[in-house]
């Protein structure tokens, strides 16, 4: 579904991203795990076309995307939840997932009301500004209004950031039913120990722009093997 293929990444004259290869198998869910300021949301966006690779490519679903922009990849069915979210605070969360449904205006999108059936608490709050709800029901909108271009990937950089730790454990059972239900392949990245070990089948680890481990389930249950890439 997604590969990374010794990509390079730097701002201006500092290199960032070096030797990335990272592959994505369809349905999976694929964490990237890092401390602060390792690279984890400039790898996000090089993926998203948000970021030039310098060298390197990038394929998704079997093309090259490398110098795709970024509404290239949208339209061919990468969904991206941004750091911080990103929704409209003065919009009710109606009008979120309507932007969502204006944004993505193709024959195969989910109805918005269709995201309610995903995520309940959405449609208590239909009418409130989006600004006005929980870091957590802010991440869950995100997410629905991404859904509303039924994505092949979802990526999402930070999920739980922000987001009270009981809420994180509901939030993460979402993104399975996501990737159960709808098939949904997904790719985060991440610093918080429940969503790595719980959410990830297999997780990559990050530091100083680089890949430098691999874990598969195995080790994602040691605490102490994820703890290691963490600042925790
Ligand atoms: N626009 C930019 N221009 C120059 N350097 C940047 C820019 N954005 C990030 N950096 C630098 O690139 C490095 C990687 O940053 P990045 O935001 O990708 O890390 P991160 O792992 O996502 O961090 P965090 O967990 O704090 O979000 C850091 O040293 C950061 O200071």
């Amino acid at each position: 579904m997604l590969n990374l293929t010794d990509v390079h990444v730097s701002y201006g004259t500092t290199p960032i991203l070096h030797d990335i290869d990272i592959t994505v198998d369809s349905e999976e869910i694929v964490g990237i795990m890092g401390k602060n300021g390792v690279g984890k949301t400039t790898l996000i966006k090089a993926v998203m076309g948000l970021l030039e690779v310098d060298t390197g490519t990038i394929t998704f679903d079997g093309d090259d995307v490398t110098s795709t922009g970024a509404d290239v990849r949208a339209r061919r069915g990468m969904g991206y939840i941004p750091q911080g979210r990103d929704v409209f605070p003065e919009l009710t969360v109606e009008e979120n997932l309507r932007m969502g449904e204006t944004i993505h205006a193709a024959d195969n999108s989910l109805q918005y009301e269709a995201v309610y059936d995903y995520f309940p608490i959405l449609t208590e709050r239909r009418t409130q500004t989006a600004g006005t709800l929980s870091g957590g029901q802010q991440q869950l909108l995100a997410i629905g209004r991404a859904l509303i271009g039924n994505p092949k990937l979802l990526v999402l950089d930070e999920p739980s950031e922000g987001v009270q730790p009981s809420i994180v454990q509901d939030i993460t059972r979402d993104l399975q039913r996501v990737n159960e239900e709808l098939e949904t392949t997904i790719i985060f990245v991440e610093q918080n120990l429940h969503v790595v070990q719980h959410l990830a089948e297999r997780c990559y680890a990050i530091d100083k722009g680089m890949i430098v481990d691999e874990l598969g389930s195995d080790r994602l249950d040691s605490r102490e093997a994820v703890t290691e890439y963490l600042a925790v």
